[in-house]
């Protein structure tokens, strides 16, 4: 699987909160085969105090999913997760998921110490885990200059996937976001990730081969952030937009 070539990839949140619950989804998701399962391991709060039951669960998703690749992501409740952790025990967390190789990818959100950051990146990198810099503005959409520097920020810390999502309030905010995507993509030569939240931003979810955003999250049951289509619809959208 390429990141940036063809059509946008696809990726299924996983947001099971017990053990049972996140196997049961795996197995769902798997039998839809999206490129990436993305395991939202911020819901899963019993993982989450306890590092041997985490690890014990990534391995059954492994048995589940079977080659599946397997992004794991805390997000941060001020970027819209679910529980809410201290900045070392945040990136302590991220250093956990690497160094157990507890998925092929890790979310690594960009604004947190930039030392530990970059020390996290080059980690990830040594584990062979590819790292997804993140950032989530669940109020607005930043202005097109600032989603620039976001991105490319990410790009110099080393990240290898850039992300970006963030919520419009007008057509003109969408078109903030696509702009800034069609530039970065063409200035970058990593693949970025971006979306517009919400039913205003549906239409960037699916546009990404047109605008330069290489994955789009779709849901199968229940979605992790509001305006994501169901797997099916997604795909028959980046369909119907295919580039030929
Ligand atoms: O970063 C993202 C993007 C997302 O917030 C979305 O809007 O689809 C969904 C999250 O699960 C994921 O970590």
């Amino acid at each position: 699987m390429v990141l940036g070539e063809g059509l946008p990839k696809i990726a299924v949140p996983n947001v099971g909160t017990s053990e049972e619950e996140i196997l049961a989804s795996s197995k769902k998701i798997a039998a839809a085969k999206p490129d990436i399962m993305e395991w939202r391991i911020d819901y899963y709060e019993a993982g989450i105090k306890d590092n041997e039951k985490l690890i014990a669960t990534a391995k059954k998703i492994r048995e589940t999913v079977g080659e599946l690749p397997v992004l794991v992501t805390f997000r941060t409740k001020n970027e819209g997760g679910v529980l809410e952790l201290g900045e070392d025990e945040y990136l302590d967390l991220v250093q956990t998921v690497i160094v157990n190789r507890l998925g092929d990818a890790v979310d690594v959100e960009l604004f947190h110490d930039e030392k530990r950051v970059k020390e996290i990146v080059a980690q990830a990198h040594n584990y062979n885990v590819v790292v997804i810099m993140s950032n989530h503005d669940f109020e607005k959409v930043p202005a097109k200059d600032v989603i620039e520097f976001r991105l490319k920020k990410m790009a110099e810390l080393g990240a290898d996937v850039p992300k970006l999502a963030c919520m419009p309030h007008s057509a003109d905010d969408v078109l903030t976001l696509l702009s800034a995507t069609n530039d970065v993509h063409k200035e970058l030569a990593n693949p970025i990730i971006t979306m517009a939240m919400a039913d205003l931003g549906k239409v960037s979810r699916v546009a990404g081969q047109v605008f330069g955003s290489c994955l789009s999250f779709g849901a199968v049951g229940k979605v992790s952030a509001p305006g994501q289509l169901s797997i099916e619809d997604l795909r028959n959208a980046e369909q119907y937009l295919e580039l030929h």
